[in-house]
């Protein structure tokens, strides 16, 4: 991807923030006027004040790998993991995301919805002010459409923003088991009707083995390419295929997972600017002794970003603040390194780094007050939702709740 002078951070400038010390902002119609000293406030005319003093203020966070939209639970596979039962062998006996896949076909779209909002209203406490959302439960028209229309509705009824992506070859279902190239030729037919309803801004795949190859993988993304679609891959999640070399060879925005990428994966995945999407609560939960390269990836020039891959299998958690944890005790991520990752990449790896992902002004303004006084804190102190305040567009949207240390949640979007 070309992203032009102001792109993600890479190399050496991700472990570079710009701080204001002592800073104040105004905000006028949803976005961010100017920035000044907190003398300059003062004299400031404003409607409404928020006293951020002593405190820590950031972009709003950005989950950019979600699959929030999804029917059931999967705590059942909680034992089979136990026993060592592999993450594919779960899905190869017809459970893992195929069980998840009965129960989001069962689902209405209003069950979808609300049970989405849910989680989504949980994220938003987390301090996440945009999430990109997978279908991929449905492998079939009637249950992947569903699954979009629950992500744009949401995109347009919640405080946070949402895009949306088509992960229709997500698994091959029981039908089409001995015939996977006619499931994929299947979705693919539903491409046409999601561009032309701007259901979906991206289309994913998940190459792996078992699942889909690097043949049928590159097969599929080429027709998605050849519709208007930016693409992203589930690669090498598990076993290194080559996934991140067929991202850089189709110029996907994003490559996903990259567990096992090798060297010369991530060579080209730099080469061809494909963001690096992390995901570090996948291989805490599948209880995996390695993670991505991260460190490698940095070095290389990679633009990195980290996401909570928030799914009912291998990462149940609407907690970025978590995988920020995960990023630095595992990935070996500056703090820097970090907030950049779950900021301004992030924004990039959802085609919305231009609007985004930095406070400056013009940018929208989405923000997070926190109950630290520095950035390290975040991700040092975990386990716990150190949000005070979420801004969204310029209104509050989520306020710390004072009772018996519980939060209360409101949001209204206007
Ligand atoms: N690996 C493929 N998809 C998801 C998991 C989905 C599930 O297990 O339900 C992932 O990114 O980890
Ligand atoms: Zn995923």
């Amino acid at each position: 991807m070309d992203y032009g002078e102001s792109g993600p951070r890479k190399g050496k400038a991700m472990d570079q923030l710009v701080i204001h010390e002592n800073a104040a902002l105004a905000i006028v119609e949803g976005v961010v006027a100017k920035i000044g000293s907190h003398v300059e406030a003062a004299e400031w005319t404003a409607k409404t004040r928020v006293d951020c003093e002593g405190k820590l203020v950031t972009p709003g966070l950005i989950d950019p790998h979600t699959h929030l939209v999804f029917g059931g639970s999967r705590e059942h596979e909680m034992s089979l993991k136990q026993k060592g039962v592999p993450y594919l062998e779960i899905l190869k006996q017809g459970g893992g995301i195929l069980s998840t896949v009965k129960a989001t076909r069962n689902a209405s779209e209003e069950e979808l919805y609300q049970k989405s909002t849910f989680h989504l209203t949980r994220m938003l406490a987390f301090g996440v002010t945009t999430v990109e959302a997978k279908s991929g439960y449905g492998l079939e028209k009637e249950t992947e459409l569903k699954q979009l229309r629950v992500a744009n509705k949401l995109n347009d009824n919640h405080p946070v923003d949402l895009v949306s992506t088509f992960l229709g070859a997500h698994a091959v279902p029981e039908e089409y088991k001995n015939n996977p190239e006619k499931f994929l030729d299947v979705m693919e037919s539903l491409l046409d009707e999601i561009k032309s309803e701007n259901l979906a801004q991206f289309v994913d795949i998940f190459c792996e083995t078992g699942v889909f190859s690097i043949e049928q993988s590159r097969h599929f993304l080429k027709k998605a390419k050849a519709k208007g679609f930016h693409v992203k891959i589930h690669a090498d999640e598990i076993d290194p295929l080559g996934g991140a070399e067929l991202a850089a060879e189709l110029d996907a925005i994003s490559a996903e997972h990259l567990v096992g990428t090798s060297e010369e994966g991530i060579k080209k995945l730099a080469d061809a600017k494909v963001i690096a999407c992390l995901l570090p609560g996948t291989c805490f939960y599948l209880g995996k002794s390695s993670y991505a390269k991260a460190r490698k990836m940095i070095e290389e020039g990679v633009a990195v970003t980290l996401a909570t891959d928030f799914n009912p299998g291998s990462c149940p958690t609407e907690n970025l603040q978590l995988i920020m944890t995960f990023a630095a005790i595992q990935l070996k991520m500056t703090a820097k390194e970090i907030w950049n990752a779950v900021t301004v990449n992030a924004a990039h790896a959802i085609g919305l780094g231009d609007e985004r992902g930095i406070i400056a002004p013009l940018k929208q303004a989405d923000l997070v007050l926190w109950n630290a006084t520095n950035y390290e804190y975040i991700p040092y102190h975990f386990g716990v939702n150190h949000v005070q305040t979420v801004i969204k567009k310029g209104e509050i949207v989520y306020e710390e709740g004072e009772q018996n240390g519980e939060s209360t949640l409101s949001y209204t979007r206007s």
